[in-house]
């Protein structure tokens, strides 16, 4: 297996440009292609999860030309995919499979949608009750609520209120959200439970508005889906920089000197960039500006207890961080990291516990007490999980070097990120 050797370093400084937001990109691919019109998209997110999306919106018959680094211009189908039979391999791109499964539901073909075998143990029942719900006819390949997916024509009726859960992922109800207006009529959703990850559905209504349709909503229980034609081209966007991989260079600001983030800033519309509120809770001054984040280091950092539940994926960086602030770190309301890339609250609880930390794993949150020295020369296993990856980079700025296993498993994100971080430590 590969493994990656960070030298032990002291110091974080200088300036980065973040990739693209995954988030922001593949709905924005997917968006682009189910509209009217061509779209050009700029500083779209090159990475595996990306290449997924492309690869299924090209073999379902959508034409996608690259013009340009990061630039690509997307002929919209007008709410119909040229190819009525495809089969779709989605590697474990959550923001692909979630959305092409809601999407395909609605199209009038034959599919099969299947993934890496992790993507197999992650669930999509919810998401599967709710179309069904409308008519949709989804079966299970092998377990029930469970991928890959076969996916046939149907007689569909929206016409009374669909019922989803969002307690697991919201990506169910963004699914819903983006391929009801298929349906050419007005359709209600309603919430079943509590909604988890709320700010993805903020991004989701964003984008859909940018592309004609404004969904109207009250709280987080019913969503008002419009009658809509098509998806309308805006002509061209912008993807903003990723917020969630911003967390990594923040977190090395605030633990080790003055890093500046370029590609989002105040007004981004991805929820993550709350991590630097998150962070600075811990200790370390960040700013925000139109289209940057600088995070620098102030004061020793302390331990914090933080409901997480807004911030799933930034909050790992989070634990990562607790390594460096007295006293003992709690993370809450996370139940949602055991169903992602890994179950991430045992393999952080595993890999935290190599660099000498005291952890207490529960059913929905962490609690992390770091030792008076970190234990140098761990080795540390990342699950095929590109948040892993990154976020033990960090151990390497408390002085002591670390080892990455696999450590190309980033791809899925952000491929070139061992060597932007490489850019920023001393
Ligand atoms: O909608 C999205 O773009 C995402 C939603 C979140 O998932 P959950 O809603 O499953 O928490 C997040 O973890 C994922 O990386 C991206
Ligand atoms: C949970 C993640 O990915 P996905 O979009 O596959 O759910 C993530 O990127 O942390």
């Amino acid at each position: 297996m590969e493994q990656l050797h960070l030298p032990a370093a002291h110091h974080a400084l200088g300036a980065i440009t973040l990739p693209g937001s995954k988030s922001i990109s593949n709905r924005t691919l997917l968006l682009a292609a189910l509209a009217d019109g061509d779209t050009v998209i700029r500083d779209l997110l090159a990475s595996d999860d990306t290449a997924r999306m492309l690869e299924a919106l090209s073999t379902l018959g959508v034409q996608l030309k690259n013009i340009g680094e990061h630039a690509w211009q997307v002929t919209g189908c007008a709410g119909s995919f040229p190819n009525k039979q495809a089969d779709l391999f989605l590697g474990n791109a959550g923001t692909a499979f979630r959305p092409l499964t809601a999407t395909l539901a609605f199209m009038g073909g034959h599919y099969h949608l299947h993934g890496v075998p992790r993507m197999h143990e992650r669930p999509i029942g919810d998401l599967v009750d709710a179309l069904q719900q409308a008519g949709a006819n989804i079966n299970y390949e092998s377990n029930s609520g469970y991928p890959p997916l076969q996916i046939s024509p149907a007689q569909l009726d929206v016409s009374q209120a669909i019922q989803i859960r969002g307690d697991v992922s919201s990506q169910f109800l963004t699914a819903l959200l983006m391929a009801l207006p298929l349906t050419g009529q007005a359709a209600t959703i309603e919430v079943v439970g509590e909604l988890i990850s709320k700010p993805y559905i903020e991004i989701t209504l964003n984008l859909m508005q940018q592309f004609g349709v404004t969904v109207q909503r009250d709280q987080w229980q019913r969503f008002y889906v419009p009658a809509a034609t098509h998806y309308q081209s805006p002509s061209a966007l912008y993807v903003e920089g990723d917020a969630s991989s911003a967390s990594y260079f923040i977190a090395a600001g605030i633990v080790a000197g003055d890093v500046t983030v370029n590609g989002v800033g105040q007004h981004s519309i991805q929820g993550d960039i709350r991590f630097a509120e998150a962070a600075s809770l811990m200790g370390g001054r960040f700013t925000y500006g139109e289209n940057h984040v600088r995070a620098e280091k102030t004061q020793p950092l302390k331990a914090i207890d933080l409901d997480c539940n807004h911030i799933p994926d930034a909050a790992m960086t989070l634990a990562v961080m607790a390594l460096f602030a007295k006293g003992t770190t709690t993370l809450r309301n996370i139940a949602s990291w055991r169903v992602k890339e890994t179950d991430r609250i045992a393999a952080m609880a595993t890999e935290l516990r190599k660099v000498g930390a005291v952890v207490v794993e529960r059913e929905d949150s962490i609690q992390i007490t770091p030792p008076t020295q970190l234990t140098p020369n761990a080795i540390i296993d990342t699950y095929d999980d590109h948040r892993m990856a990154m976020c033990f980079s960090l151990v390497s700025l408390a002085g002591v070097p670390i080892t990455i296993n696999d450590p190309k498993c980033v791809a899925k994100t952000f491929p070139d990120y061992f060597k932007v971080f490489a850019s920023i430590v001393r």
